[in-house]
């Protein structure tokens, strides 16, 4: 009982506390276009350094002329530590300095707005010369990391999905067009028995460390180019980082690859057409900023409407849609 008490005491204080969180959360995102706009990252970047600077070195370096007030800018400095957009370091007998966190990530959101000055170039390339996946797959940490973030998000999403959704069922041969580590096509072999081969089709450098899983054979290639021939063929959370063309291309490969009524069942974040306040929409619409401004300027989360069009325009006729999840509904289409 006593046990009890307490634990609803503090989840009453720690309710206050993301209350109060919440009431003052505009204080993030405008404390981040403050150091911005005084040019607080290249001051501790300084040609690629990133020594830690106390708020009167940054102050010292981006007003030369003097002015500016340090325990201001430390107390917003502060405030973006606990985000990790800043890493605090009290080395310096307990002194603040600050500099950039490692998270490759974080570092490209400021640039955001880039993606409107210029869409040629992704801001994530803008910042590290190269675009997210081919940094990635040249950095094993890095893999490690996406394998176990798509495999951590997607699991979840896909047990429920194969509760819901049994159009797997008939197929013998399943491809899975961006499967990554290839733990989903496992996922879906194991609930559809009737899927004796499964594909798992990836880019040759993300799949040349994927996980030996039986009845799967992992196939390095760019469905830009081609897509492994199957019954049915699956994707999921691949059409968002490509161009409405590529996105034509690979459902143009996709329609080469499939027997006549053969099904591409599409998994994808599916945008509304109403701009509301919902949870559900605020979500879709802040992964489409991530898409934009980590992956490719003109990928971007579509609406129903949006992948309908795109698949008549590849040849698939027939399109259906089942809303099994706000955010992943199914997407048929039949060729
Ligand atoms: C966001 S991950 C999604 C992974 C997995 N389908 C899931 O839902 O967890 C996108 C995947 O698509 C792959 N991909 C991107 N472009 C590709 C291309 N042109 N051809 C084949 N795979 C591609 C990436 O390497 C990555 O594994």
């Amino acid at each position: 009982m006593e046990n009890g008490k307490v634990a609803v005491v503090k989840s009453q204080s720690e309710a206050r506390l993301a209350i109060l969180e919440l009431a003052h959360i505009m204080s993030v995102p405008t404390s981040l276009v403050a150091v911005l706009k005084m040019k607080v990252p290249e001051a501790i970047w300084q040609g690629g350094n990133n020594t830690p600077l106390s708020a009167s070195q940054i102050l010292s370096i981006v007003r030369p002329n003097g002015g500016g007030d340090a325990e201001n800018l430390q107390r917003i400095l502060r405030l973006l530590t606990t985000y990790a957009i800043f890493a605090e370091d009290l080395s310096s007998n307990g002194k603040r300095k600050y500099s950039l966190t490692e998270d490759q990530y974080l570092r490209a959101w400021p640039l955001v707005g880039e993606a409107v000055e210029d869409p040629t170039v992704e801001p994530f390339e803008k910042l590290h010369g190269e675009g997210a996946y081919a940094y990635c797959m040249k950095r094993p940490d890095e893999m490690s990391l996406f394998y176990a973030s798509m495999s951590g998000m997607s699991m979840p999403h896909m047990n429920e999905m194969l509760e819901k959704y049994d159009g797997f069922k008939g197929v013998e041969s399943l491809v899975d067009v961006g499967g990554n580590s290839g733990v989903i096509l496992n996922m879906i072999m194991n609930k559809y028995p009737n899927i004796l081969k499964g594909i798992n089709f990836d880019l040759p450098d993300m799949i040349s460390s994927a996980p030996q899983l039986p009845g799967i054979t992992h196939v390095g290639g760019d469905a830009l180019e081609l897509v492994p021939a199957g019954d049915a063929i699956f994707t999921k959370w691949t059409m968002l980082t490509w161009t409405d063309e590529e996105c034509k291309k690979v459902l143009q490969n996709c329609y080469k690859a499939l027997p006549v009524n053969g099904k591409l069942i599409v998994c994808e974040p599916v945008s509304p057409e109403l701009t509301d306040e919902s949870q559900r929409t605020r979500a879709l619409l802040s992964g489409d900023i991530f898409i934009m401004t980590m992956y490719k300027t003109k990928g971007k989360h579509r609406t129903e409407e949006q992948f309908k069009q795109l698949g008549i325009s590849a040849g698939f006729l027939r399109f259906r849609a089942f809303h099994i999840d706000p955010y992943f509904p199914v997407l048929e289409f039949q060729k």
